[in-house]
């Protein structure tokens, strides 16, 4: 059987690291920047107040007190994006709100709060050093400073900030389109009746959501047949909006196991890995633009465990990001665990919150066969029994990943 290295490695070769493309910033949340960004302007680009109030000139208030209060003539109103020049003399402020460039002459801000909020000549009890509520220019991001790497995900932050430097697009790594679909001559869509040994579809709700989780745009068109010529056509007509193709089911040694039995013959590679589950894997790229296709095992527990092991690294290195594994930790077992020879399992578990002194413990669920679904609604965490182990008891130190979205 082939190793889940190879595995993996085979299924990345399918895909070469992405172009970028210049995506507006509507679009570009979730993308991942393909150039590094610095700012061609100082943020703040001017000195502005902090608060709402009255920019003086420190000086005059310096003495100020409840007892002996200054008084200053309000000679301009200041609101925030007001670019008429103004300049403050001595006895002189300037009503000014949040955002609106200092004035000539001020150096600092005394907030309303500390006067009468009189428009003509105030009255200020406190004191205001130099500086005060003042938000100086630059003090966020010099011009010319990197704000961003090139390879950085953007995120609501970093949205900010690219609008914030005057960015209407940038050149960024789109999301993948990922079309997923299900296969299978007993299934039915969730919500109608089921006949007998009918089964409701779920793997392709549970695969889309699986994508997205791993930042993708996905098209999950559902479930067809096990007619060769139905799944031949849908996955053609599908190709046009596809990255990379999903698919779920028909993939091992049954007489109806459609997938395997069309896509052989269109060059795409079928095998078994050593893993438990998910053991019936395909491989390869369809169509006239070569659009990659992995075919996982209709199992459901299966399709998800494969989905995280040997897909998530494709689409990730599809955003232009590390196709990194998942998450590793270390983690004491809470109860033994059994895994048949010559296969790397991956069980399903409870990965705790780590204790004061830092450990965790992982609680394997007990059913762990590959249609025992259910688990996985409570399951945050992977653990992985290495290829040369039977059986762990509780209490060892284990490799444990965590599930995306947990
Ligand atoms: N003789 C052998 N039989 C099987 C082997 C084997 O090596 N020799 N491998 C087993 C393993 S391991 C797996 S995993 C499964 C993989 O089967 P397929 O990929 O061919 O999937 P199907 O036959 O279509 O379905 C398997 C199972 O999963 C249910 N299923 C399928 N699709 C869905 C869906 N979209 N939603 C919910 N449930 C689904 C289906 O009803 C079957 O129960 O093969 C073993 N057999
Ligand atoms: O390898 Mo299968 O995925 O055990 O059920
Ligand atoms: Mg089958």
């Amino acid at each position: 059987m082939k190793s889940v290295e190879q595995h993996i490695e085979d299924c990345l070769g399918l895909v070469a690291p992405p172009q970028p493309t210049e995506i507006d910033l509507d679009h570009a949340h979730g993308t991942v920047l393909a150039e590094t960004v610095a700012s061609p302007v100082s943020l703040p680009g001017f000195d502005n107040s902090a608060m709402d109030g009255y920019a003086v000139r420190s000086g005059d208030v310096a003495e100020a007190s409840p007892e002996v209060p200054a008084r200053l003539a309000v000679v301009a109103d200041i609101p925030a994006g007001d670019p008429t020049p103004v300049a403050v003399r001595p006895g002189m402020c300037a009503r000014i709100m949040t955002g609106a460039p200092m004035p000539d002459g001020a150096d600092a801000v005394v907030p309303v709060e500390w006067t009468d909020g009189d428009t003509v000549r105030v009255t200020i009890d406190r004191p205001a050093r130099p500086g005060n509520a003042v938000r100086r220019a630059g003090d966020d991001i010099a011009a010319g400073t990197v704000v961003l790497e090139a390879g950085s995900l953007i995120g609501a932050g970093e949205m900010g900030v690219l609008a914030a430097v005057g960015r209407r697009s940038v050149p960024a790594h789109p999301r993948p389109r990922v079309v997923v679909l299900s296969t299978g001559e007993e299934l039915v869509e969730p919500g109608r009746p089921l006949g007998p040994g009918q089964i409701w579809e779920s793997n392709s709700f549970m695969v889309a959501a699986a994508a997205r989780d791993a930042g993708c745009e996905v098209y999950r068109h559902g479930f067809v047949g096990d007619d060769p010529r139905t799944v031949m056509q849908t996955l053609e007509d599908l190709l046009l909006r596809a990255d990379v193709v999903v698919t779920t089911g028909g993939v091992s040694m049954g007489a109806h196991d459609v997938v395997k039995e069309v896509l052989s013959q269109k060059g795409v590679h079928f095998t078994q890995v050593a893993v438990q589950p998910g053991k019936p894997q395909g491989y390869g790229s369809i169509g006239p633009d070569r659009t990659p296709i992995l075919t996982l095992p209709g199992n459901p527990v299966s399709a998800f465990v494969s989905f995280q092991v040997f897909v998530r690294p494709v689409l990730l290195k599809l955003r232009g990001l590390e196709p990194a594994p998942l998450t590793e930790y270390r983690a004491r077992l809470t109860d033994p665990v059994a895994s048949p020879p010559g296969r790397r399992s991956y069980l399903r578990g409870s990965l705790s919150a780590p204790t004061a002194d830092g450990r965790r413990t992982v609680s394997p669920v007990h059913r762990q066969g590959s249609h025992q679904l259910s688990v996985l609604a409570g399951s945050n965490a992977l653990v992985v029994v290495p290829e040369d182990v039977t059986e762990l008891p509780s209490g060892t130190e284990v490799e444990v990943r965590v599930l995306p979205g947990t």
